[in-house]
């Protein structure tokens, strides 16, 4: 039987195509992305960060198998504490304001992932979450097959994202998220894959908000 992810992703791929398309990913991976809006990106992460990082530990607590947990709690602090180390470089490089508030697409996003753990089913909140995974990983491994430039100043981003460590953490993520999918009807994996397509419309937002360099209209 066809496994929930290998649907799930066949669903959002015109989505997942249209990420490899924005000009914030390609003009990333040439190296020629402005550090203005890279910088509002990575601030913009920050703040989203928070938020991923308790609702990781929040399916965690909901989670019955024990390696389970365990994994989502290793996601929640390991990943977000690898990441956390790339912001700080980045941070840090672009002197970048420290004190910011989140943009509409952060608020959209993080609110979104919140919702999904406090009102739905743990099997909906999961998918919700694996597309802040796959996707980047997705992206990570296209660019650094596809970069030609030798010197890219965020070639540390793209590392931890094509790193194998981040693919063995999404690898899990994956894994579980069908675990769960196999013991789910069909109605709550069509839910499933639905929250799967919102949150990888979010995916595509957050990277365009930060090329926009979006902001509140009032
Ligand atoms: C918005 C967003 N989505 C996903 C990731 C990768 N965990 C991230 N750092 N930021």
């Amino acid at each position: 039987m066809t496994k929930w992810s290998t649907n799930a992703w066949s669903t959002i791929t015109p989505i997942y195509d249209k990420i490899l398309l924005h000009p914030f990913i390609t003009e990333l991976m040439e190296g020629t992305l402005p550090k203005e809006k890279f910088s509002f990106y990575i601030q913009q992460d920050a703040l989203y960060l928070a938020t991923f990082g308790r609702v990781l530990s929040g399916i965690a607590s909901k989670l019955t198998d024990a390696n389970h947990v365990q994994d989502f709690l290793e996601f929640s602090s390991g990943t977000i504490m690898v990441e956390r180390e790339l912001h700080k470089t980045f941070l840090t490089t672009f002197d970048v304001a420290s004190s910011i508030e989140k943009s509409p697409a952060c608020t959209l996003y993080t609110n979104y992932l919140e919702a999904q753990l406090a009102t739905k089913p743990l099997e909906v909140a999961i998918a919700a979450v694996l597309p802040c995974f796959w996707i980047y990983k997705e992206v990570g491994d296209y660019i650094l097959a596809n970069q030609t430039k030798a010197e890219n100043p965020y070639q540390e981003w793209i590392n931890t994202y094509g790193g194998e460590a981040f693919a063995e953490s999404v690898r899990k993520a994956i894994e579980i998220t069908n675990v769960i999918a196999s013991q789910a009807t069909e109605q709550q994996q069509a839910e499933m894959t639905k929250a799967f397509t919102m949150a990888s419309k979010m995916e595509w937002l957050f990277w365009d908000s930060a090329y926009q360099l979006e902001s509140w209209k009032i």
